[in-house]
Parts: C-alpha cells; structure tokens; sequence
C-alpha cells in the first residue's frame, strides 16, 4: 500500500483546494509558473495536495494556463471572476466541495511538507464542534492559505462576500478557530517577490 492510499483510506473525507489566480504584481511573473529545484510551483504544491487528499481542485480564472503541468488527480475549477482575491476564489472552490474538511493551499509556498500537512490531517477529528476551521497562527495573525475549513462554513463566507468582506483575517475573527501547532515557521514562507525567489 503506497502513502497515498493509506491515508486516503483513513482521511477520505478531505479535499484540498489549491488557489492560482492572483495578480502576482510583486512577483511581475505567475508565480504558479516560478520553478523551484526545476519544478513549478503550482506543480509542487499539487503533487503535496494530491498525496494528502483524495480530490485537489486547482481554482483559477485561467487554466490554459498550467496545462502543460503534470497534475495527477487534479482537477480545474474555472474561476467565474478575475482578480477578486483569494477569499472569493476560495468560495468558488468551496462550493465544489462534498466533504466535510477541505485543506486550502496557496500555490506560492515553495517550503511546504506534506509530513506536517498529514500530522494536522491526524488531528482533524479532535477539532471542536463550533470551530470553523484549524490554521496555524502567527504574529499577523491566521496563515489562512495553508489550513483546513470545514465544509459548513460556505454560507456564512457567501454572507461576508455579497457584504463586501474580502478579508480572511477579518472573515476569521467573526468565527471560532483551532489553533495548529507550527513544527518549522519556514513551512509557510510565501514566495511573493523576486527577493523571495532568489533567496530559496
Ligand atoms: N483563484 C484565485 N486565487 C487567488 C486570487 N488572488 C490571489 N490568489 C492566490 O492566493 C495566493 C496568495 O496570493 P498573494 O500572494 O497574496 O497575491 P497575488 O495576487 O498572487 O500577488 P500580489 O499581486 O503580489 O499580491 C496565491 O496562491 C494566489 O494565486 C484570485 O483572485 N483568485
Ligand atoms: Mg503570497
């Protein structure tokens, strides 16, 4: 049995959605097409979504884009906006979703380690009841593109969108979330500039 399917027979019930549709103005470039260790980044965001559930929805207003991309079980989600932000992608993906947990990643986290995400993934059926999501916090407050939410919570995302919300701090602060400990803050270093890029 590889990993792979040992943990898609005991965790089932995720879904991951990888968002790549933002502006990369600091970048100048698609940072989903950036190679890190000659692989591209969304490429290797999705392979360490893949093997952490059983269905990965890449959420992006231009797919023709990353089509050249080996992305096993990976599907395209077409986002109906552009340039909306990742809150409103994310609420796009999320009304795709049929399981109860969905784990949401960005595509510009180079540092990522899919023994961390499994180690959360073990955790999820501890989360409380009330709570919204599981994130990993630190001094600005949510990381809220390398985490889990759960499935109920669209509604009450719509509500904040069709408000105006586009904010995940903010969207989070009306809600209850489970802190996830941080093994190596590295994990979530977002690599947004062309300093970032060079310095991995
Ligand atoms: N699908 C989708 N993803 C988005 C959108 N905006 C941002 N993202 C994704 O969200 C993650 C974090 O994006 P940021 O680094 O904050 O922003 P960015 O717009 O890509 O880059 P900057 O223009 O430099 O801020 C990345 O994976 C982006 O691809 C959007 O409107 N739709
Ligand atoms: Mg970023």
């Amino acid at each position: 049995m590889t990993n792979n399917s040992a943990l898609s027979t005991q965790h089932s019930a995720l879904t991951a959605i990888v968002l790549a549709g933002g502006k990369s103005s600091r970048m100048g470039q698609d940072k989903a097409l950036l190679c890190v260790d000659g692989v591209p980044l969304l490429q290797r965001v999705c392979h360490i979504a893949a093997a952490c559930a059983e269905t990965v929805y890449i959420v992006t207003p231009w797919p023709e884009r990353y089509q050249n991309l080996t992305l096993p079980r990976c599907e395209f989600i077409l986002e109906a906006t552009v340039n909306q932000g990742p809150l409103v992608g994310f609420a796009q993906g999320l009304a795709q979703v049929q399981t109860d947990w969905v784990l949401l990643l960005a595509c510009d986290l180079p540092k990522l380690q899919v023994e961390v995400l499994q180690g959360w993934i073990a955790e999820l059926d501890n989360v409380g009841e009330d709570a919204i999501a599981a994130l990993a916090h630190h001094t600005k407050g949510w990381e809220p593109l390398c985490g889990f939410y759960r499935r109920r919570c669209l509604p009450q995302l719509l509500d904040f969108i069709n408000q105006g919300g586009r904010s995940f701090q903010q969207w989070l602060q009306q809600s209850s979330v489970q802190v996830l400990a941080l093994p190596d803050t590295k994990m979530l270093l977002n690599c947004n500039t062309p300093e970032d890029w060079a310095s991995l």
